[in-house]
This record gives C-alpha cells, structure tokens and sequence, in this order.
C-alpha cells in the first residue's frame, strides 16, 4: 500500500464527527506526537474523548454555536502521533523488561531502531584518533565491505567513498545478500571491474551503520556519546579509513572514487595522503561547501533539533525524534532532484483528484515527499546526520583552511603529548553562542571587492568565466601529479555544477595535466543531484573509462 494511501486510511478511521471541537493542531504536536513522556494518548483515543466531552457538552449545557465549517483532518499528523505512541509504547515495555538505554544504538533494546545495513566486516582501532576540531576518539570501530580480490602487492584496491545516508553496502556480498546502492556500478566488467579490482567501501565514523558515531558507546564512561561526540570533519574520516588501510597492509591506493559527500572525501584523501592515492574521481562533489548547500542542510537540522524528542541529542532509549527526522529527510529530497525532473513525473497531478484538497500531502508532489521522509525517519541516527551534516558544512579545502586546521591539530597534538589535555579543557570547543547582535545587511555584502572577485567569477551568475581562487588553486596543489576524473551534472541544485568545473579548473591552474571533466546536460540527465546512483550508461561509462 502507498505511503498516502495509507495516510488515507488513518484519517479515514480517526474521523471525529462534524460538530466535536477541532483540535489545535499546534497543541496536540507539543502534548503527544512531540512528547516522550508517557502520558502521551493515541490519536484515537484522543478523538474518542474529544468525542465523548463534546456529548457531555451537549447534554448539560446548551449546544454551542455550530462553527461554520467542518474542521479538516489531518492524517498526516495522525500518523506521527501513532507512531510516537508505538514508539513509546515500546520504550515503556523495554525499560520494564530491565533493558539498558545505553547499552549501543545498534541494540535491539527499546524504540531505537537499528541503525545497520546488515553484517559487515569490521576493524577495531585503539589508537586515538585526534579530530580536526581537537576532539578525541579514544579508540573507534570501522565498519566496511569489500569486493574483489585483492593482489599479491596489494596495489589494486579501490577505496569507494559514501553519500551521506549510504552504508558500506554499495554492493551485495555471501554475508548481506540484500543489492546494494551501488549494485550494478560493481562487478565483473562493471565500471568498478571486480575482475581487476579489489573495492572497499567503508562506513564513515559519525554516521550510524557500525562505524563509531554519536550512538556509540563512550569508552570513558560507557555511555552513548550522543552530543557528547566531538565535531568532525571529511578529513577526519577519511584518516580513519587509511587506519583500516593501515591495517589492510594497503599503502597506496589504485584510485580514491567518490560521490556527493564521497566526493568531497575522494578529494579530501588526496590531498591529505597524496602519496597513497594513484588516481582520483569526484562526482557530483565540491571543493568547499557553498552557502546555499550550508543553508539547506543549516533548515534539515533546525527541524530536527527543535523536534523536542531529540532532547539535545540525548534520547537513546526513548522515542527518537522521527518528526524531526521525517521533516529534515523531506526538506533533502528536495535538493537530491530536480524540479524539471517533477514537472515530468508528478506535474500538477494530486494523489485523489476526487478529494477536496487538504493541507495534509495532497498533490503528488507532496505525497512522494512524505514517503520519502517516512521511509528514512526510523532508519538513520538523528545525531549522525546533524554531525556528518555538518561536517559537509565544514567542507573547505582551501589553502588558508588547511594551514589553520594543520596549526590547530598541532597545538592540540603538543597539549596531548605532554598530557595537559582534559576533556573540560576542550570545552572551548563547546562554547559557540549566538551574536550579540541579529544579523544586519552588509553595505557592500553584493558588490564584489577585488579580492573576492575571483571567487564570483564560479557563481552561477557568471558561468562563463573560469578563474577560480588562488586559495582554492594552492589548496588542491597536492593532486598536480595525480590524474583526476571530475563528474558533475547540470541539472543538480545541491552540488551544482559550477562546483565541478570549479575543481576541475583549479586542478589544471595548478599545474594537473591529467584532469577529465565531464558534465552531464540537462537532455542527458533531469536526475538532480541522485544522478549518481541512476545512471548507470554515463557516470558508469565515464568511470570505467577512467579507471582503465
Ligand atoms: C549529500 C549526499 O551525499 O547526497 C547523496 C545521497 N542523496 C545521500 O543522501 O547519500
């Protein structure tokens, strides 16, 4: 049954009769969908009593002035309250049975789902890991998968990059047979030749899909990190693969290969360990985060923070925040397509044109909105996608950001060395407030002075121009020996593809004369952003070109 079908159904089922008085909507979001407290009342149960106090009203008191209209159902917010209400239900049974809350998100204890793809291999590593941020993972798990074999010098391993929501399951393996997102791009003659190449693909730390992240458990005190874990960057994590790296006995890679997020740390391991990555592919990926990607990932998180089952980050084993959740994963969708793409597949269609229309998801639109942000509400760790949200954020591989990160790691470095370092210390880190003063329009905030010019030259306002910053020219230097393949399509909003052309560019100014930058055109893809996990022919084509 489809997502707005069954909206329909509940509604269809809750429906209060025309004169009981209407529910503030604003008031039932607080008292029951948005409260883990217990005394949280089903939908239903909440009409029967609105009900039966309306009947009441009616026998003791002189019938109340009938409103002019019927109020409107809204089955959308009955079906979030449901599951709150299961969700709890389910919390209550757990704590009743003795189960610990702290126990690991991936427990089957309580209403946390369980945020893993399936089995993968895995890789412990006791070493700390400094973040860039100056937080420290005492010691960190590194999930992945691997497919291929690799050869006796061990130099055809191909280290694939995740999106954010994508586990290590790129492919299906004897151990999780389930297709994996990247399915058909591996295997034997596929654009990742499993013949020739042996493919790992690891679960990033931060996220939630086995490899150390906010629901893990804090070996100092044996308790969820929840926002107690430290801010992180793409170079963080991708240290802690070339740790499993490290462990594998793999000192160079035959090629760094990623997409979106991947993308952006296909570029990051490069520049990091530009002696350990023979080749590079970037697709659908930046250089730096631009604002209106900031913006947009800035909305998704502010729904999901003021959902007040996030409890600030601390609502393991208790009803997660899924509204929080279903909305950011709405709001995603969003920049992952395209507009023309919905002009062709859903146009000005509503789900029941026999209907009225409501203000619950009506058009298609907004129907296949709300399955998205219910498909994914339950299978992701809210706290993972604020860190690995803002890590994207953080994404900078300008010259000045990387001096400065360098320069920060090793006054953070030095204080562990000489173990002057404690954990209350670090909680500078911790200390961002809000400005004094809102934000005020800058005079000059839209002309562009001589020193940022440069930088408007790769906005979409002035996509013929072609000099990217010198910042950007000198940060990307340590890939000039590395041959480099640049993806971008042109109908993405998120990742636009100025972003590619802008990488591929500062990669030729500095010196790369091994850059391949392909853009795919509207006619050949309407696809958004998610090109990359659909188009098999062109991304595929272009990267087994690449890699042969
Ligand atoms: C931002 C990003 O990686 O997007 C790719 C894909 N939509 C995903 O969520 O993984």
């Amino acid at each position: 049954m489809r997502a707005h079908q069954a909206l329909r159904l509940a509604g269809r089922r809750l429906q209060r009769p025309l004169l009981s008085p209407p529910r503030p909507a604003s008031t039932i979001l607080l008292s029951s969908s948005f409260s883990s407290s217990s005394s949280s009342s089903s939908p239903a149960s909440a009409a029967a009593a609105a009900s039966s106090s309306a009947t009441e009203a009616q026998t003791s008191r002189p019938a109340a002035p009938a409103p002019s209209n019927p109020a409107l159902n809204f089955p959308c917010l009955d079906a979030i309250e449901s599951r709150s209400a299961r969700l709890s239900a389910d919390s209550s049974s757990a704590s009743r049975a003795g189960l610990s809350s702290s126990s690991s998100s991936s427990s089957s204890a309580g209403p946390e789902p369980s945020y893993t793809s399936g089995d993968t291999l895995n890789y412990h590593c006791r070493d700390p890991l400094l973040l860039d941020w100056g937080g420290v993972l005492p010691s960190f798990n590194i999930a992945y998968e691997s497919w291929g074999r690799l050869n006796a010098d061990k130099s055809n391993a191909i280290l694939l990059h995740t999106g954010l929501s994508a586990s290590s399951h790129a492919h299906s393996t004897d151990a999780n047979p389930a297709p994996g997102w990247w399915e058909k791009f591996i295997g034997p003659g596929a654009p990742l030749n499993t013949d020739r190449f042996h493919i790992i693909c690891t679960n990033v730390i931060g996220g939630c899909y086995g490899s150390t992240g906010p629901g893990s458990v804090d070996p100092g005190n044996g308790e969820n990190y929840a926002t107690r874990f430290p801010i992180l960057t793409m170079q963080d994590m991708v240290r802690a693969q070339f740790r499993l790296l490290d462990h594998l006995g793999i000192d160079r890679l035959y090629a760094s290969v990623g997409s979106s997020m991947g993308g952006m740390q296909s570029l990051a391991a490069a520049t990091l360990f530009p002696d350990r990555v023979s080749r590079v592919a970037t697709i659908s990926g930046c250089a730096r985060s631009h604002p209106y990607s900031i913006a947009m990932r800035h909305t998704q998180r502010q729904v999901l923070m003021m959902d007040p089952n996030w409890n600030r980050g601390f609502y393991y084993g208790r009803v997660p925040p899924h509204a929080g959740m279903k909305l950011a994963r709405e709001i995603a969708t969003v920049t992952y397509r395209s507009g023309p793409e919905w002009e062709q597949r859903f146009g000005r269609r509503r789900a029941d044109p026999s209907k009225p229309p409501a203000l619950c998801p009506d058009f298609l639109i907004e129907t296949y909105l709300d399955h998205a942000g219910e498909k994914w509400c339950l299978t992701y760790d809210p706290n993972s996608l604020l860190y690995v949200s803002k890590a994207m954020d953080l994404f900078d591989l300008g010259y000045e950001n990387q001096v400065a990160t360098q320069a920060r790691r090793r006054a953070r470095e030095d204080a562990l060395a000489t173990a002057s370092y404690s954990p209350s210390e670090s909680a500078a880190a911790c200390s961002l407030t809000l400005p004094n003063e809102p934000y005020q329009e800058q005079p000059d905030s839209t002309s562009s002075s001589a020193s940022d010019a440069s930088e408007a030259l790769f906005s979409p306002a002035n996509p013929a121009s072609s000099r990217p910053p010198d910042d950007l020219i000198r940060g990307l230097s340590p890939l000039r020996d590395i041959p480099t393949l640049v993806m971008g399509v042109a109908s993405d909003i998120l990742f636009p593809a100025w972003q590619q052309r802008e990488i591929a560019e500062s990669l030729r100014l500095g010196g790369n004369r091994n850059v391949t930058h392909v853009e795919l055109s509207e006619e050949t893809s309407l696809f958004g952003h998610d090109t990359f996990l659909l188009d098999l022919k062109n991304v595929g084509g272009n990267l087994r070109l690449f890699l042969d």
